[in-house]
């Protein structure tokens, strides 16, 4: 079947890098125009749900965005909840859509006032899902535009390349970054990703709130899906 790349149609800013010919920007639209079911949250490695389809993981520090990532990106309001309080998001909570796709969002990590036995849980409980789950296809790493790559960041990214799960950098909150310093911020992200093994070379910039590069990221999954069909 020939897919018909469209016009998409959340993106308001126009920022985003999707290729007008990319054949997956319809195939993406269609696959997150759900119907989307909550499936579990899992507070440890020992309650997670059985695998179905392809996982794709979306980890970050607390507060980076990954809540209202899964709601731009699923059209739904409320399909995850969001928060103020950096650290709210304990659990690996699993979404579902059609019998292919699972979409995990992973507890945030760097929150410095959480009690350090919770972080050393949290922290296992990401490192063993991270290691362990044969069906995760992709994690994207959410990074606050605002901030770029910091060191509880990088740790991460060192623990998927020894993992050698497939990693991609997602740019959140790109509304609140002004045009020229959120492109030296793509720069300056892509070129320390670089070298990294298990990392996509380029970054996917977003905004949750505009609908900015959702498109292109909702494309990119698809892609994903079509590749191990
Ligand atoms: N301006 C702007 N604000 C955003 C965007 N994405 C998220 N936010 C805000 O950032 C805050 C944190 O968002 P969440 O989606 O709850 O972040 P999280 O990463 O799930 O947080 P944890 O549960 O701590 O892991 C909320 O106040 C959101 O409204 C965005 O693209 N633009």
């Amino acid at each position: 079947m020939i897919l018909a790349p469209r016009a998409p149609a959340d993106d308001k800013r126009g920022m985003t890098d999707a290729d007008p010919e990319d054949p997956f920007l319809e195939a993406g639209r269609l696959l997150f125009a759900g119907p989307w079911d909550f499936l579990t949250a899992a507070p440890t490695i020992e309650t997670l749900p059985p695998m179905r389809g392809i996982e794709i993981a979306l980890a970050g520090r607390s507060n980076v965005g990954k809540s209202s990532l899964v709601n731009a990106l699923t059209g739904r309001k409320a399909l995850a909840r969001t928060s103020v309080t950096p650290g709210r998001t304990q659990e690996l909570i699993f979404f579902g859509v059609g019998p292919q796709l699972t979409l995990v969002d992973m507890p945030g990590y760097g929150f410095a006032k959480a009690p350090k036995e919770k972080v050393e849980a949290w922290t296992r409980t990401i490192r063993d899902y991270l290691r362990g789950r044969v069906n995760l296809a992709r994690v994207f790493v959410l990074i606050d535009s605002r901030h770029g790559l910091k060191p509880v960041d990088t740790d991460i990214l060192d623990l998927l390349d020894k993992a050698a799960v497939s990693y991609a950098v997602v740019l959140t909150k790109a509304d609140q970054v002004k045009p020229t310093d959120f492109a030296a911020r793509v720069e300056e992200t892509e070129a320390k990703i670089r070298r990294r093994p298990a990392a996509y070379p380029h970054v996917f910039p977003t905004s949750s709130e505009t609908g900015a590069g959702l498109p292109a990221l909702r494309a990119a999954v698809a892609r994903l899906i079509a590749e191990r069909a």
